[in-house]
């Protein structure tokens, strides 16, 4: 049953909302009524289609007051008559600008591209590109025929007077620097490409250093700057045969930091990883490893949590019924980056074995098969919602799109896939189909046998996967079945695992060219 009210709210396209604004010839009627003020409800949104055959029945209706309206006695009736039609008319060419504008953005967006699914990283980053030298004439440093822009030199001087010691932040106040600042003198000194300095004296009376590594690194690629920021290094995309050997580490093994990187290079590297050999009469251990990462995610669920089938929050999770391969918290501007399940028990029952699917590995199907659903899900945003638990309806503050990308490298960043929390999809209501019809082919890939990795967890065994990348799932089950676990946000465990992999040092040289 659909309320005609809701029906005639997915005509309305975002802009459509009149903005009920006091008119000047329309003092004793507005044109178009609000239907309540806006503290006490909503503003009444109306298509453009029906406001415009309202607003002509308004004007009409409107008429015979002309003649005993005020204004109309002061400048005659055919002046206002000629004022609300022409009002009505800025009216209607405004809404049509906002829907051209909305059609552009669309476009725009859609043009975006080309996509890939990237699995090779960077390994040994190239210090440099070519052996060329740097060079500094007629006030401008170059390399390998590139400027580097004085701005940039002095708003990255690293002395102690510009960045802070401690924090690392920068206390030079860049605009402060003149937009002319040019270079009173420079020399080089050092030998060889990693041991040479570019030494300048800047108008301002400033003196920098800079070792020729930093210049040599802002000519760079994308790619290889994305990689130093994500730590990316080589990828494995998997199917269900994964299931022989997945990846694995023991707590033991992995208990102190230097060790760690154990775990989350292969968190990174297959988006999932099984920690065994932990503790289980008591979830403490769990949230030791989880915490050993980074700290544990609070969420509307609390934060490290300790589940079972009650509906405890009102979320399917809480429930023992199947939950198709999904990820979790597509609802929050920022999803979860981190996931861990520890199946603590299961009495008295059986079921609920754990789907995982490499959600990259199926876009980059989909990306072979079918370039155009591939592009419409990297490009139609949809909208989500958590509303179960009682005061709470939670949604992200933008649509996004199933399939997210780095704008500058086309690169697969994200999968953001969630049937049962979707709210709704930004696209004209005429026009959903185009969404539907690509969403369904990549739920058929997600669905292959072939796609699917069912496992079915025991007590002592941690279950961690990467919700940017692995969707999760489970099959139904009865009994009573206690899950223990927890979120770490995606920038708290890449942090951690891009320390682990290039260390502080490194980490922060890279910053001003990363
Ligand atoms: C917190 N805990 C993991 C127990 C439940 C989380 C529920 C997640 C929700 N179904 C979603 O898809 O975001
Ligand atoms: O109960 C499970 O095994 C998984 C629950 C789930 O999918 C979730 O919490 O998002």
């Amino acid at each position: 049953m659909f309320p005609a009210r809701a029906l005639r709210r997915t005509t309305s396209t975002p802009c459509a909302y009149t903005r009920h604004t006091s008119s000047p010839f329309s003092s004793s009627q507005r044109i178009l009524r609000p239907n309540s003020s806006l503290a006490g409800g909503t503003i009444r949104e109306e298509s453009t289609e029906e406001s415009d055959s309202k607003a002509s029945r308004d004007q009409e209706a409107a008429k015979p007051i002309l003649a005993s309206d005020p204004l109309s006695a002061k400048v005659g009736s055919n002046y206002v008559a000629k004022g609300r039609a022409l009002e009505w008319e800025m009216r209607r060419l405004t809404a049509e600008i906002k829907r051209t504008q909305q059609r552009r953005r669309f476009v725009e967006t859609t043009l975006k591209g080309p996509y890939t699914v990237r699995t090779r990283g960077y390994g040994k980053i190239p210090e440099h590109i070519a052996d060329s030298k740097i060079e500094v004439k007629d006030n401008q440093v170059t390399y390998t025929d590139r400027k580097i822009p004085n701005i940039w030199l002095r708003d990255n001087c690293q002395c102690s007077s510009c960045i802070h010691d401690a924090t690392k932040q920068r206390l030079l106040d860049t605009f402060s620097i003149p937009k002319d600042i040019a270079i009173e003198s420079h020399s080089f000194e050092g030998e060889g490409p990693s041991n040479e300095v570019l030494n300048i004296k800047w108008s301002d009376g400033h003196s920098s250093a800079y070792p020729a590594s930093l210049i040599k690194r802002t000519t760079r690629s994308e790619e290889i700057k994305g990689d130093l920021r994500r730590g990316k290094t080589h990828i494995n995309l998997w199917d269900s045969s994964i299931a022989s050997s997945p990846p694995s580490c023991y707590y033991q093994e992995i208990l102190g930091q230097s060790q760690l990187h154990l775990l989350l290079g292969k968190l990174h590297k297959y988006g999932f990883c099984y920690v065994d050999h932990i503790r289980f009469h008591d979830p403490a251990e769990t949230k030791a490893l989880l915490e050993s990462i980074a700290f544990i995610r609070q969420t509307h669920y609390g934060g490290f949590y300790d589940f079972t089938a009650d509906l405890a929050s009102k979320d399917t999770a809480y429930t023992n019924i199947a939950l198709e391969a999904h990820t979790d918290t597509t609802y929050f501007s920022d999803p979860a980056g981190l996931q861990a399940f520890h199946l603590l028990s299961h009495t008295d029952g059986e079921g609920g074995a754990s789907l995982l699917v490499d959600g990259f590995k199926v876009a980059d199907e989909l990306l072979q098969t079918d370039k155009n659903a591939y592009k419409v899900l990297s490009t139609v945003n949809v909208h989500a919602h958590a509303s179960g638990n009682e005061g709470i309806s939670i949604q992200p503050y933008r649509g996004f799109p199933v399939l997210e990308h780095d704008v500058a490298t086309g690169e697969l960043l994200r999968v953001r896939w969630n049937s049962s929390d979707r709210a709704s999809i930004e696209l004209p209501i005429d026009e959903v189909e185009t969404w539907y019809d690509a969403a369904r082919k990549f739920d058929a890939l997600l669905k292959k046998k072939e796609n699917e990795y069912w496992e079915q967890l025991v007590p002592g065994r941690v279950l961690i996967f990467d919700n940017w990348r692995v969707l999760h799932g489970r099959s139904a089950f009865t009994g009573k079945r206690r899950i223990c676990g927890g979120y770490v946000n995606r920038d708290d465990w890449i942090s951690k695992y891009r320390m682990l992999l290039l260390g502080r040092e490194k980490v922060l040289e890279e910053l001003p060219v990363s």
